[in-house]
Parts: structure tokens; C-alpha cells; sequence
């Protein structure tokens, strides 16, 4: 798993978890090569370098949830590092030292499994998987407390009882490697996700991009066809932006950019479909919108950002073409529809901007522009 995530080294989450293999590799062959007559000093560093490596990979799963870092594995750690020194100082028996091990790692499982679960938004085959490792994981190390709580000796990974191998090998491998294999699909899934959202999505607002916009008007035009409901479209372009962009510059006219797609998106319903269609041009699809609300709507928007305050360009304006197809519309195309918004929107224009104009949709015209 170290390996592959490797190949993908520019993520937060890849380091922890690079360090994490390594860190977790070099607990295990310490304490193995620690053998059959363990010194002390390499048992403390040995399992201490394993726990460090259970509490990096539980940094590396905070990190691939965008989380800050948080402090309650390393502070198990820590107590871990702490309470195993006394043991052994105390020369306390093997089974003392598994019955902290066990309880550590299944603290960390704990921390694992909070993390897995409310990170999520929806649970995927990957997400569930990782959690089926986790909970397997717990269960191991609950039987191996217990056990070795009341039963002296039995899962030791000295005793070669198949109990013993069971829990103490069996187990742990099998979890381990379901652990990661779940990890791994969930890094793939955020891959594709990732590189969806850059394919739909216009990288300076985040609203959806041309051909996401236009993809989601043709497939509304479609439902409303077909479920026989209403259906607006507002065409939207910022007013004089070549000189908010002459006067103050293009950074600046990207920011007002981003904070009208921000408006814009804030004042729509949350059904509603925002997305750049160009330069300083806005596209929203209002599902359900009925012509007669659109008065309101229209003049929701415009007002919206007329009062808004723009720290770097003073005063923005927009001006919105206005188009609907009506529940009772049999034929009717995208194309149809926003050429028609577009029509209204010169209209806004040559009204003076600042406002928005309106048309209901002929149905002879659209049907000829299909
Ligand atoms: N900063 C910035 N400017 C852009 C971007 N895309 C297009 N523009 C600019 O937007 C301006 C559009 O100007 P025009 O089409 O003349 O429209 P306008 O100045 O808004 O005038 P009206 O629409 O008639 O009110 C041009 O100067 C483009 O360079 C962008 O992503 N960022």
C-alpha cells in the first residue's frame, strides 16, 4: 500500500502514510528480530516505532479528510510510551505489556473508525470496506484484552495454540490488508471525483462550466417535457466589466467574478443551476419556475448584487435575459430556450442595464430551432 501511495506523493495524506508503512515495518522487524529473549530497550523502541506508525496512519486518514492534525493519537502514543516503560521497568510479565498493546491499538481503532464514519457523506462499497477492517481489527484486539486479561498466556504470540494464531497473526493480516485495500479504493474514488468536479467545474467561481451547464439544461428541458412542469432560465452578464477590468485590473475583475457567481448562488433556491457560460456571462436553470414568479426572481437577482459590496470594484450591476417554457410546452429545446434568454438580455441591455427582461416562450420558435 506504502508503495502506491507513493506514486501519488503530492497529497498531505500520501506522506503520513508513506511514513506510516515505514514506521510500522520497522516496529515489526525490530521486535521480531528482538526474539525469543527480548532486551528491554528494544522492546520499548520496537513497539513504540509500531504504535507511532498506527498513530501516522491515522493522521494520514484525518489528512485525506482534509482535517487538521489531531492531537488525541499522539497523546495515546505518548501514555502508550510512558506506561510500557514502567512495565518494563518493573519487569512486569509479557501479558501486562499485550494487554496495553491490545488496548492501545484498539483505541486508535476507535479514533480509525470515528474518523472512516463521520467523514463520509455517503457511504461507498470503499468506505464500508475500510470500516469492516477496522471493526475486525477491534473485535481481534478485544478478544486478545480479554483473554489475556483473565487467561494467562494463550494468545501470546509466543504460543503456537491455534487460538493464539489466529488472533495474533491470522487476524491482524487479514484486517490489515483490507484495511488497506479499502484505503486505496477510497483514494481512487476521491481521484475520480477530483478530476470529475475539474471537468464540470469552472475553475475560478466553482460553478459549473459551459458544457456542465448546457449538459443540465438539455436533460431539465427533457424532464420538464416529459413530467409536463415549468421551467426558466436566466441569462445573466455583469454590466461595463471590460472597464471594471480597464480601471482596476484583471485580478481584481476576477474577484468580482467569483463574488457575483457567490451572489448569484446564494440567492437562488437550492434546486436551482448556476454556471458560467462564458466571460462575465451566468447561466441559471430555475426548475419549476413558474413565469409568473419570474419577476421576482429576476428582480431578487439584480438587486442582489447592486447591493452588494464589492471591497476592490466599488459598484457591480448585472443585467438578465429571461426565458420560460411553460408546463403545457410539447416541444422545446435547450438551444431554444437560452437563445431566447439571450434575446431578452440585449433588451436588459439597451434598457439601460441594472435590470432584467422577460419573455415567455413561443412555442413555434423553439420548435424551430430544435
Ligand atoms: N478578469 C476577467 N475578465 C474577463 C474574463 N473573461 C472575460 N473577461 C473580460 O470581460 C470583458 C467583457 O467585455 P464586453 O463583452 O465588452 O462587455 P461589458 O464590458 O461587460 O459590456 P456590457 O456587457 O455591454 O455591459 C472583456 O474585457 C474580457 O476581457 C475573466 O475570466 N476574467
Amino acid at each position: 500500500m506504502t508503495g502506491i501511495f507513493f506514486a501519488t506523493p503530492s497529497e498531505k495524506c500520501t506522506r503520513y502514510w508513506v511514513l506510516s508503512g515505514f514506521s510500522i515495518g520497522t516496529g515489526i522487524l525490530i521486535t521480531v528480530l528482538n526474539g525469543g529473549a527480548p532486551r528491554p530497550a528494544l522492546l520499548i523502541i520496537g513497539n513504540s516505532i509500531l504504535i507511532l506508525g498506527v498513530v501516522l496512519q491515522w493522521s494520514g486518514i484525518r489528512a485525506f479528510y482534509k482535517k487538521p492534525l489531531g492531537y488525541a493519537g499522539w497523546i495515546i502514543a505518548a501514555i502508550f510510551f510512558v506506561v510500557y516503560c514502567a512495565l518494563l521497568l518493573q519487569e512486569a510479565p509479557a501479558r501486562h505489556r499485550v494487554i496495553l498493546l491490545s488496548a492501545v491499538m484498539l483505541s486508535l481503532l476507535i479514533l480509525y473508525f470515528h474518523e472512516i464514519w463521520t467523514s463520509q457523506k455517503r457511504h461507498t462499497f470503499a468506505s464500508m470496506l475500510s470500516l469492516g477492517a477496522v471493526v475486525l481489527l477491534g473485535i481481534d484486539y478485544v478478544f486478545r484484552f480479554s483473554i489475556m486479561a483473565f487467561k494467562y498466556a494463550v494468545s501470546l504470540p509466543t504460543t503456537n495454540s491455534l487460538l493464539s494464531i489466529t488472533l495474533t497473526y491470522l487476524i491482524p493480516t487479514a484486517g490489515t490488508m483490507l484495511l488497506s485495500f479499502g484505503l486505496l479504493l477510497l483514494y481512487f474514488e476521491r481521484i475520480v471525483a477530483d478530476k470529475h468536479h475539474l471537468a464540470t467545474h469552472d475553475d475560478l467561481t466553482g460553478l459549473f462550466n459551459r458544457r456542465a451547464i448546457v449538459a443540465a439544461g438539455e436533460r431539465e428541458v427533457s424532464v420538464a417535457l416529459r413530467m409536463k412542469r415549468p421551467l426558466a432560465v436566466a441569462f445573466v452578464d455583469i454590466d461595463f466589466f471590460k472597464q471594471i477590468n480597464d480601471k482596476h485590473g484583471h485580478h481584481t475583475g476576477d474577484r468580482v467574478l467569483v463574488e457575483v457567481a457567490q451572489v448569484l448562488t446564494r440567492t437562488c433556491r437550492g434546486i436551482d443551476l448556476a454556471g458560467r457560460y462564458g466571460g462575465e456571462e451566468f447561466c441559471i436553470i430555475l426548475p419549476g419556475m413558474e413565469q409568473d414568479d419570474l419577476p421576482v426572481v429576476g428582480e431578487r437577482l439584480v438587486s442582489a448584487v447592486c447591493h452588494h459590496n464589492f471591497p476592490d470594484a466599488g459598484s457591480v450591476t448585472i443585467s438578465i435575459g429571461l426565458a420560460t417554457l411553460a408546463a403545457d410546452e410539447r416541444e422545446c429545446s435547450w438551444a431554444g430556450l437560452i437563445r431566447k434568454a439571450d434575446a431578452e438580455l440585449y433588451k436588459a441591455k439597451a434598457a439601460g442595464r441594472n435590470c432584467y427582461s422577460m419573455a415567455a416562450v413561443n412555442r413555434q420558435d423553439l420548435a424551430a430551432t430544435a
